[in-house]
């Protein structure tokens, strides 16, 4: 089993945090929580204090994204198997650990430069995180979804990813280059999905250049009634439909993407896969999709 447990948090720098908030709580339906920062938007999925933190800064990117571990003692093995590989680590001081309100964290950079918390000790909120518009998410032992970097070395990431960590390889995909908008290569492309947990990708990794640090985050929901009432608040709201609504190859999710206020995308789903690790076998996905998710020109 991976030490880790399950992606817990984002940590966005934004240039605009208000145009976060209205696009938090009005279009993803999530619920604006309180928090330590004055000047940040916490928005809250479930029962921890906030899934995405959005603090103001000079650039519109991903700052880090938070992965859970499930108890100090994996905590202390994480840190050892960084030690044991080489791995740079910064320990969280306690300004950084009030503001996650974790009990321990440290951060590390993955070979492509991504940004990664691991924490233990979240504290809950009680109060029950309500959306105004009865959005209900799917997290617990699946997190808040999953997200896709930006990896340029496949090799270095995929040892670091599943060696170091424990993630496991769930489905691979050949990427044209001309596809994306990249020019053409005559190495294969390979975008990697793995998981740490019954979701079936918690991670994926793409060749692609993400100017934010982040291609996508992915929500579920838990009804597909969520997905269609995003689908009409995008609209109302004039947020930017990347793509229609399709059902991924790979993991059957049925979702559509949305343009964030700082340039990544939310897939915003419903009705993901769920795998055990003692059946599961690894394969060669050879279509992204089984039908819709026509990408807009100018996104993926
Ligand atoms: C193929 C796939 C399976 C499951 C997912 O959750 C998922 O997001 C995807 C699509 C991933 C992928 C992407 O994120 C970047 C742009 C890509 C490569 C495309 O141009 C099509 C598929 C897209
Ligand atoms: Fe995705």
């Amino acid at each position: 089993m991976s030490l880790i447990r399950s992606l817990g948090y984002l940590r966005v720098e934004a240039t605009d945090v208000p145009a976060w908030r209205e696009f938090g709580v009005k279009v993803l339906g999530m619920v604006e929580g309180r928090g330590p920062d004055p000047s940040a938007v916490y928005l809250r999925m479930d029962d921890l204090p906030a899934r995405i933190v959005v603090v103001p800064g000079s650039r519109d990117r991903l700052a880090a994204s938070g992965w859970e571990v499930a108890s100090p003692s994996s905590f202390a093995q994480l840190v050892t198997a960084f030690e044991e590989a080489g791995v740079a680590v910064k320990v969280a001081g306690a300004d950084e650990l009030a503001d996650r309100r974790v009990a321990q964290m440290v951060a590390v950079d993955d070979p492509s430069g991504n940004r990664l918390e691991f924490f233990s000790g979240a504290a809950l909120d009680t109060r029950p995180a309500l959306s105004a518009y009865g959005t209900r998410f799917v997290t617990g032992t699946q997190g808040m979804g999953h997200v896709v970097l930006p990896a340029f070395d496949d090799a270095a990431s995929l040892h670091f990813w599943t060696e170091i960590l424990g993630f496991r390889l769930r489905d691979t995909m050949r990427l044209v280059p001309e596809h994306i908008g990249l020019p053409h290569t005559d190495e294969a492309l390979w975008m990697r999905f793995l998981g740490c947990n019954p979701r079936h990708h918690s991670v994926a990794l793409a060749p692609i250049p993400a100017p934010s640090g982040l291609i996508h985050l992915m929500t579920e929901t838990a009804t597909i009634d969520d997905v269609g009432l995003a689908i009409d608040r995008c609209v109302k709201n004039k947020a930017p439909l990347i793509s229609t609504l399709g059902r991924h190859a790979n993991d059957d999710m049925i979702s559509f993407y949305v343009r964030t206020p700082s340039g990544f995308d939310i897939e915003y789903g419903f009705g993901g896969l769920t795998v055990d690790d003692h059946t599961w076998v690894a394969r060669q996905t050879t279509a992204h999709s089984v039908w819709g998710h026509r990408f807009a020109h100018g996104g993926h």
